[in-house]
Parts: structure tokens; sequence; C-alpha cells
């Protein structure tokens, strides 16, 4: 059983009504909304400086982000396809892509998975990452409130540091992720090469520095929140990666950090949303740059979303390509193995 923050009362003067009766076994937001909050308690709000730069997204004007059809790199617009996906990764450091090819039941099929974990009794979901814990050590599970985090996330989380430990239940869901998987594997080395040959690099460049790629995966669940302005669904933070391919349902809620702006992302169907990781930003010395993002929530609308990131095995070292490096542009991040850099680099988000 969690210890919970004494002090709950919300800045209307009101204590959460989950606080006052019995404590929820349910160590989830979902599990504190089971017991039918009506306002946040303590723990979840941000500081003033961070509500500061805080925009709700209903009250933000949207700006695209840009949408690239990835099905122009096979014909007549290849080169322009090419330069926009590199643009996209120096300004930006994300973009959306469509014409992707991965088959529309592959998506709906991780959604629904998704969904169909998170709506699973509280007793089931954390059941497995006991079991996989216990047997093998790996990092899988999801995420509690019990962290030791001043103020936590108004999310669920459950997170695969690796893709070889699944949940018996919902029945579809390993396969269902193993085939998101596969298929934005395929969608993130196509780009890579891409990214490569931008640079003047061999187009295969990349994908042989990181060698065998690995993949880890966090299923994102964001329940309505009764005071969404004072919350954030997921902090801001970088991907550690490579690149991300998220996946996420119709409901608005990503934003990314462009300038000193933080835009919304409109959600498009049938769209990846793709994020430059900071080992692409390392090896490109800076060419390309990992792309801050976070999530914010609303009162009426949950939100499901994927983030399968590829990455490489921990033993790889990761330096600036030597190709890139001149007189005038010396290395601007220092050589580490991927095992080094995820143990000395944390944003607070697991990954
Ligand atoms: O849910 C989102 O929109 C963002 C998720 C994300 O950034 C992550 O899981 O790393
Ligand atoms: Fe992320």
């Amino acid at each position: 059983m969690a210890t919970r923050d004494k002090c709950n009362r919300t800045p209307l003067g009101t204590v959460a009504k989950a606080e006052q009766d019995s404590p929820a076994e349910d160590l989830s937001v979902t599990g504190l909304l089971r017991d039918g909050m009506e306002s946040v308690p303590a723990r979840f709000i941000r500081t003033e400086s961070e509500l500061a730069s805080f925009c709700p997204h209903n009250s933000m004007a949207l700006e695209p982000i840009p949408m690239i059809d990835i099905e122009g790199l096979h014909d007549y617009r290849c080169q322009f396809t090419m330069a926009a996906i590199s643009s996209a990764c120096r300004h930006w450091g994300c973009f959306q892509v469509v014409n992707h090819d991965i088959p529309q039941p592959v998506l709906d099929a991780a959604l629904k998975a998704a969904r169909d974990f998170f709506e699973m009794p509280s007793k089931e979901k954390q059941s497995y990452e006991k079991e996989t814990s216990e047997s093998n050590g790996s990092d899988n599970g999801i995420q509690s409130l019990e962290s030791k985090d001043k103020v936590v996330d108004w999310g669920d989380v459950m997170f695969h540091e690796d893709l070889k430990n699944w949940p018996a239940n919902p029945p579809d869901y390993k396969n269902a992720m193993l085939s998101y998987a596969r298929e934005s594997q395929k969608v993130m080395e196509k780009l890579l090469d891409v990214v490569s040959k931008e640079l003047r690099l061999v187009p295969t460049y990349f994908r042989d520095l990181f060698g065998d790629f690995e993949q880890s995966l966090r299923v994102n669940h964001y329940p309505p929140c009764p005071q969404p302005e004072l919350v954030l669904g997921l902090r801001p933070h970088t991907d550690p990666v490579v690149f991300t391919a998220l996946l996420e349902d119709q409901t608005r809620g990503l934003q990314v950090r462009n300038g000193d702006k933080w835009v919304t992302v409109d959600p498009e169907p049938d769209a990846l949303v793709i994020f430059v990781g900071e080992q692409l930003q390392v090896a490109s010395n800076g060419r390309y740059t990992a792309v801050t993002h976070r999530a914010v929530v609303n009162k009426t609308t949950d939100r499901i979303s994927i983030a399968m990131g590829l990455a490489p095995n921990s033993k790889v070292l990761v330096r600036p390509a030597p190709e890139l490096l001149e007189k005038s542009s010396p290395p601007r991040y220092e050589a580490r193995t991927y095992g080094e850099f995820r143990a000395t680099v944390s944003h607070g988000v697991r990954w």
C-alpha cells in the first residue's frame, strides 16, 4: 500500500473524496477516479512556473506540424520528400507520416488492445509487473502512483523495456503490439536511411552504427481530469531512443515544443507521429534535434497513445559521426554506449 500525501488540499480548498474515504487499492489515476474524485489531489498539481508555460490544448491555436506523405519516396516526388523529412528533423524534431504502408487493421488492433488492457481490473494489470520482474528482473509493467517523484503525471503507463514478456490478458495484446512493433520498425528504418542520405552519408550509415535494433514500448492512458488546467498527462521530455513512432487515438493531447511555443498536434486518422530521439541527435552531431514533447489532458475524454521506440543495443557506442566533424564543427556530444547514456541521462520518464 502506498503512503499517500498528507497534504491533499486542492486550490479550491476541498479535499479529494478519494483521499478522505478509504484509500484506493488501485495505484493508478484510473483507480483514483473510480473512487469518485472531484478535484485533483496536491501531488498532481504542477508548480507555478510550469503552469505559467502551460496552455491547455483547447485554448491554443493549432499550428500544423509537418505532414509528410512517404509514398513520395517511391515516385517522382522522391527528392522533395527526402528534403521534407530532413527539414522536419532539423527544425521540428518531429512530423506526421501518412501512406506509411502499415495496414490499418494493425493500427486498429494495437489501439484496441491498449484500451482493453487499461479497462481490465487493477489486480490483473498489476500482477503482470510482479510476475515478470520476479522471473527475470526486467523493467516491465504498469507505472504506479507510489512513484517517489514530487509531482506525478495524470496518466497511467504500461511500460515494456523489451518485447519479450507480455501480459496474458487481454489475449490479443501481445500479437497486436508485436505487429505494430514490426511494422513501425520498417517505417523508422526507412526514415533513417533518408536522414543518412540527406547528410551525404551512405544510406545505411545510421543503421550500421546502431546495429541490431531493440525496441521498447510505452502504452499510455490519460483519463479525463476534473481540473485539466492544473496537471500534465506526461511531463516535458525528449525520448532517449533513435526514433519513436507514436500511434494515438483521435483525441488531442500531444504537444511539441517549437522555439518558445508549445504546439498542439492535431491527430490525423491513419497518421503516425515520428519523434527524433536523443541517439539520432548525438550521431548527427546536432544536425537533427530530439523534440521536447509532453501530453495534456482534458475534462471529458480519455486518450490512448502507443509510443514505440527504436533503440540501439545497450552495448553500442553512440558518438557523432566522424564524417560530419570539421574544424568548424567539432563534436558536440561525448561518445557513450547506449547503456551508459540510459544510466546517466534521465528526464523522469521511464523509457
Ligand atoms: O501520449 C503522448 O502523446 C506522448 C507519449 C510520449 O511522449 C511517450 O510515451 O514517450
Ligand atoms: Fe515521449
